[in-house]
């Protein structure tokens, strides 16, 4: 057994917290995993973990936290963030949240172009660990790679967390550009136009730039933006066929996190004032307030301008 047997609780059972679970076991490890359905007590099943792996969406974040923090967590304990979102009341990100509420624990963000449904099927995949706390990221790189999953490191969380949040808005502006049908020149404009967008917001928040041109950024950028398997994609490819938001949510298998981030960045953005295009005409768009049509519209004639402005 890897690191003699290091034992490790995932919380949340929905597919991307079961595919972490998988990769663990895939090294013999001994995981758990705890939902809020199974009726478990989590604190029994965290009393010898040596890792937690919170893989729960973001409106779920702030609950474990709170459920966490009243087990008296042991300061040892390394805590991961899976999660690709904004909180909505205080716009901050998951690493915010965790640090926050466990400042003695060393905690890791894992990121990357990961579609769960590839994982389970075996496919060859790569991920980011990053964290300030180097011999945390180190571990973790160990506990996860396999030849079928590599793991690299990284030492700028907030980076590789937002690369992996902030695609998912640009995931949904690709479905729609599929959705109608617009090419590939189209379609090559919009995930190029993306990145900087992205990384106008990400170091503004505190992520390097470097980080955003990675397998956490453009990596998941090109995963997303390109995939069927993506929920967030699926949204904009169904708002472009006409569907309305509420039809598609209500088939829709797990959680389109770029819905939410999209509302919170824009408040962001007109906080400190960052230009963000695409995000502003699918955050209309989600609304219902234009088509897919006048959002492309709307892209197509904005004032021109110099390419790296
Ligand atoms: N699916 C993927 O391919 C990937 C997903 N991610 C990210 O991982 C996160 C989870 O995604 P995924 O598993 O696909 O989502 P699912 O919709 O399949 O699962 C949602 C998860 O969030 C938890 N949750 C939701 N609301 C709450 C709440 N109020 N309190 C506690 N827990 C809650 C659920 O917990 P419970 O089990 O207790 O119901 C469940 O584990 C998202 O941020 C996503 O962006 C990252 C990489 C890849
Ligand atoms: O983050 C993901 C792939 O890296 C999963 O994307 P979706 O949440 O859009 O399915």
């Amino acid at each position: 057994m890897l690191e003699n047997a290091k034992k490790i609780t995932v919380i949340g059972g929905g597919i991307w917290g079961q595919t972490l679970a998988n990769l663990a076991r895939r090294n013999h490890l001994a995981v758990r995993v705890w939902s809020r359905h199974i009726g478990e007590d989590l604190g029994a099943i965290i009393a010898d973990t040596e890792v937690i792996i919170s893989a729960v969406s973001i409106k779920g974040v702030v609950p474990t936290i709170e459920k966490l923090q009243q087990l008296q967590l042991n300061s040892r304990i390394i805590i991961v963030t899976a999660t690709k979102g904004l909180e909505p009341i205080t716009t901050r990100t998951p690493f915010h949240l965790w640090n926050q509420a466990f400042p003695a624990n060393p905690l890791v963000v894992l990121s990357g172009p990961n579609l769960a449904k590839e994982i389970n099927q075996g496919l060859p995949a790569a991920t980011v660990v990053a964290s300030y706390v180097q011999k945390a990221a180190i571990l973790l790189q160990k506990l996860l790679s396999g030849e079928s999953f590599r793991v690299y490191l990284n030492s700028d969380p907030l980076g590789t967390e937002l690369g992996g949040t902030l695609k998912n808005v640009m995931a949904i502006a690709s479905g729609v550009c599929d959705g109608l049908q617009l090419g590939t020149n189209a379609k090559s404009a919009l995930l190029t136009r993306a990145l900087p967008e992205i990384v106008r917001v990400g170091t503004c928040l505190g992520g390097c730039q470097e980080t955003f041109f990675g397998l956490s950024g453009l990596g998941d950028l090109l995963a997303t933006c390109n995939s069927p398997l993506s929920r967030n994609y699926q949204v904009g490819y169904q708002l472009a066929l006409g569907l309305s938001l509420p039809e598609i949510l209500g088939k829709l298998e797990g959680t389109a996190e770029g819905i939410n981030t999209t509302e919170v960045l824009m408040r962001i953005a007109q906080e400190k004032n960052l230009y963000v295009p695409i995000t502003c005409q699918v955050d209309r768009l989600l609304r219902g307030e234009i088509s897919p049509q006048v959002a492309v519209y709307e892209l197509m004639r904005r004032d021109l301008k110099a390419e790296f402005d």
